[in-house]
């Protein structure tokens, strides 16, 4: 059941809802589309959609009164002419005539519809431009298969909502395709991202993150030269007789600091991921959208497995970040809201790729997020305070925490880093020297 207040802190129109259930039977009764905006606070709020004229409330809350509302939505395939078109249109969405509207994500999923990703835009004046602006963004695209559709929310008479969803034609003039009454839908007992998170952004193989850095040759030059260091390194790179020990953690929750010192006292090799060879690159893949720039880390880590084993051969290697840093952060990045929308336990996205080196211990570095934001401030890179205690506070953080703890074989095995540096080093050495013996 949705409350009420939950739905407040989404709305412009914050409005008693009561006895929300979810009727998700669409004209054929079958289930029909759902959506799911995701505002900024921590809850989904879901609709469906329905061709009759059922009593049952929808949720109009996300209707500016005495504004309107639109929504877009591309499939969220791993296409990257389909990332590239949704991370357009969010640039698109943020600029001009768009500049008064609220921009929301939404999700349209169901259960025979492939999950697709897109904006409810919430203009809260009404009037004609904003539809007109988007119209025209929308013919702008060029020709692109599918093209995206126009959804338009509007009151009925007796002030239920209504979704019209409209093609456009390319030379002018609209075609309506559907015209629905939006209904209240149960959160599903899944985020709807789940599901695509194999394939959009968590690579489980060289070859899947590979063929994504591929389609991106004509327009990142850089992409060619990725590929060109990955293709020199050798096929499923075996571990040397020397132990490999990640360390993972959050920023700044002091993994220089212990790689470093562990490295000197174990006279070790210090590798990181992404590797020094493509490293000039991060911030041309990290400006693209996340299906490109997951498949970029995930290439990196393959190439820092050639170095591993190489390395492994000689004496003990120390890694700064490897896979479970690239699978974390991309769910947490792509699962919205709280923590518990998290794919669960066991879930295959936590699994290692089978085609990966193994490292033989993974630590993870954790601190309180009072601690983080100290230390983040006392390193005083370019945030100002409010961002730093933003971005440690928020949800993100520990959505990526709790992913890095639910990774399995390897594990992540945490470590308490808030004690002094020299403390932190004991307990880490320790725990090597326990897991991979005398060294
Ligand atoms: N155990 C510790 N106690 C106090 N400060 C620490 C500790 N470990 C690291 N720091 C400081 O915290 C900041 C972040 O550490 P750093 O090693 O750069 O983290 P990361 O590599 O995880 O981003 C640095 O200024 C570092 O000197
Ligand atoms: N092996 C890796 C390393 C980093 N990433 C991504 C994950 C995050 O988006 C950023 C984190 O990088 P950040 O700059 O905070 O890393 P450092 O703390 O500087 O090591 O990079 C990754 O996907 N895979």
């Amino acid at each position: 059941m949705l409350h009420p207040s939950r739905l407040g802190r989404l709305t412009l129109l914050p409005r008693a809802l009561s006895a929300m259930s979810a009727p998700p039977a669409g004209a054929s009764g079958q289930a029909g589309p759902c959506f799911a905006v995701e505002g900024p606070g921590s809850d989904l709020v879901c609709f469906t959609l329905s061709a009759g004229a059922s009593g049952r409330p929808e949720p109009r809350c996300f209707v500016p009164a005495p504004g309107r509302c639109y929504s877009l939505c591309v499939p969220a395939a791993p296409s990257v002419p389909m990332a590239r078109l949704h991370r357009r249109l969010q640039q698109r969405l943020r600029q001009g005539p768009f500049g008064r509207c609220r921009v929301l994500g939404l999700l349209c999923y169901g259960a025979q519809a492939a999950l697709e990703k897109g904006f409810l835009i919430q203009d809260p004046q009404g009037g004609p431009e904003t539809e007109r602006a988007l119209e025209e963004l929308l013919r702008g695209l060029g020709e692109l298969p599918p093209p995206p559709l126009l959804g338009v929310y509007e009151a009925g008479e007796r002030g239920e909502l209504w979704q019209c969803l409209w093609a456009l034609r390319g030379a002018g003039g609209r075609d309506l395709l559907r015209r629905a009454r939006v209904v209240a839908a149960e959160e599903p007992p899944l985020h709807p991202a789940v599901p695509g998170l194999s394939h959009a952004a968590v690579f489980h193989s060289l070859e899947a993150a590979r063929s994504v850095v591929e389609q991106c040759t004509s327009f990142i030059p850089e992409a060619t030269a990725v590929l060109d260091l990955v293709d020199k390194c050798p096929k499923q790179s075996k571990k040397g007789e020397f132990p490999v020990i990640v360390i993972e953690g959050l920023d700044a929750t002091g993994k220089t600091t212990v790689t470093q010192s562990v490295n000197d006292s174990l006279n070790a090799l210090l590798l990181r991921s992404p590797p020094a060879c493509i490293s000039q690159w991060r911030k041309t893949f990290d400006d693209e959208p996340t299906l490109i720039r997951r498949a970029f880390y995930a290439l990196g880590n393959y190439i820092v497995a050639s170095e591993i084993a190489k390395a492994s051969t000689k004496s003990p290697v120390v890694v700064d970040r490897y896979w479970h840093s690239t699978a974390a952060y991309a769910i947490a990045t792509e699962i919205s809201g709280k923590v518990q929308n998290l794919p669960p336990a066991h879930h295959e996205v936590y699994q290692w790729p089978e085609d990966l080196l193994k490292p033989d211990l993974v630590l993870l570095l954790t601190v309180s997020p009072e601690e983080r934001i100290r230390r983040l401030q006392g390193r005083g890179l370019e945030k100002t305070e409010e961002e730093t205690e933003l971005e440690a506070n928020s949800l993100f953080p520990q959505k990526v925490e709790e992913s890095y703890k639910r990774m399995e074989n390897p594990r992540c095995q945490e470590v308490d880093a808030s004690p002094s540096r020299e403390e932190v080093l004991r307990t880490v050495l320790y725990l090597i020297k326990k897991h991979c013996g005398s060294l």
